[in-house]
């Protein structure tokens, strides 16, 4: 297996920043890909042991072109996530003033964290999606825009110098990403965790949804993400993207999982891995009766029962 990781280039996107926070990444070449998709295809393809993709921002809730590569295709899995704070700068040619700026680009992701300033201060632009913030300052570089938003690092890989800097809408802006590798066994619980899958239920009925959120409520298992995705079959058609506290290996978690797949058309296992946002170990304290000496308990009864030695 290559000791390589994917990431979504060019060199100088937050992803790479965000990657190079990982101590693993110090061991693997780091290799920068054009897209999401180009990313996660070369370790499908075998080209790269893991990729480094955005999932999420606390703006905009999940990155849908991660979430539906995650969703279809040759399953693959999560084994880390990181989380940054992002505030943009705006890069352009330079010698460019604010008022000869026609055109800006950037990741799509990154519009609505900058919009209300675009609004403010260059409310005739034209907005052009780049395939990531690096890439839009590529763009700039060749003359292709006038400005981009991307990191204030990025400036000097691509000869650009920044206008502005510390650019964000909403104050604690965070970009979540994830490395994505095959199928393989998850570390070991870190006492601290998150369970990602996807699930498409079996049949529309009023509470579906609600069911399938009941395997987790009555397991005290507390929700991080909940996102649904078009499953392309038509209009009303879609799965849910869900991250859950804790690990495949608590019971709980591993209960709720046996509970959705008994009433799940179809469940995809995304990963059990460290949460970025809290220390290991440092996980809140669930329902009474969850714990896994208490399901461990209730087994043992149900056995004694069925013996008749209760
Ligand atoms: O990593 C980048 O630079 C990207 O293009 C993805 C992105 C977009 C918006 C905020 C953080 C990361």
């Amino acid at each position: 297996m290559p000791a390589s990781y994917a990431y979504l280039g060019p060199e100088g996107t937050f992803t790479e920043v965000a990657l190079r926070t990982l101590p693993e990444a110090a061991t693997r070449e780091l290799i920068p890909y054009v897209s999401v998709q180009s990313a996660l295809d070369a370790v499908r393809a075998g080209e790269a042991e893991a990729a480094f993709v955005p999932i999420e921002n606390s703006v905009e809730g999940g990155i849908t072109t991660t979430l539906d590569e995650l969703v279809a295709g040759e399953p693959l899995m999560i084994y880390r996530e990181v989380l940054l704070s992002i505030t943009f700068a705006l890069l352009v040619r330079p010698g460019t003033r604010l008022t000869d700026i026609k055109t800006v680009s950037a990741h799509p992701a990154a519009q609505p964290q900058v919009r209300n300033w675009l609004r403010a201060n260059l409310p005739e632009a034209t907005w052009e999606s780049a395939a990531s913030n690096a890439d839009a300052a590529r763009l700039v570089q060749e003359g292709r825009y006038d400005a981009a938003f991307a990191g204030e690092f990025t400036a000097a890989r691509y000869g650009l110098e920044a206008l502005e800097t510390g650019l964000h809408d909403a104050e604690n802006a965070q970009t979540r990403f994830v490395l994505v590798g095959r199928p393989a066994r998850p570390a070991a619980p870190s006492g601290a965790d998150k369970t990602s899958v996807v699930l498409w239920q079996r049949d529309d009925h009023p509470g579906a949804l609600r069911d399938l959120l009941g395997e987790f409520a009555s397991r005290g298992i507390n929700l991080m993400l909940l996102q649904s995705r078009p499953t392309g079959a038509g209009i009303g058609n879609y799965c849910f993207c869900i991250d859950a506290e804790g690990h495949i290996a608590d019971r709980r978690v591993a209960e709720a999982l046996m509970g959705l797949r008994r009433i799940c058309l179809q469940v995809r296992f995304l990963g059990s891995y460290p949460r970025a946002d809290i220390a290991p170990g440092g996980a809140r304290p669930t329902l009474p009766g969850t714990s896994d000496e208490e399901f461990m308990a209730a087994a043992d009864w149900v056995a004694r029962c069925q013996d008749g030695r209760f």
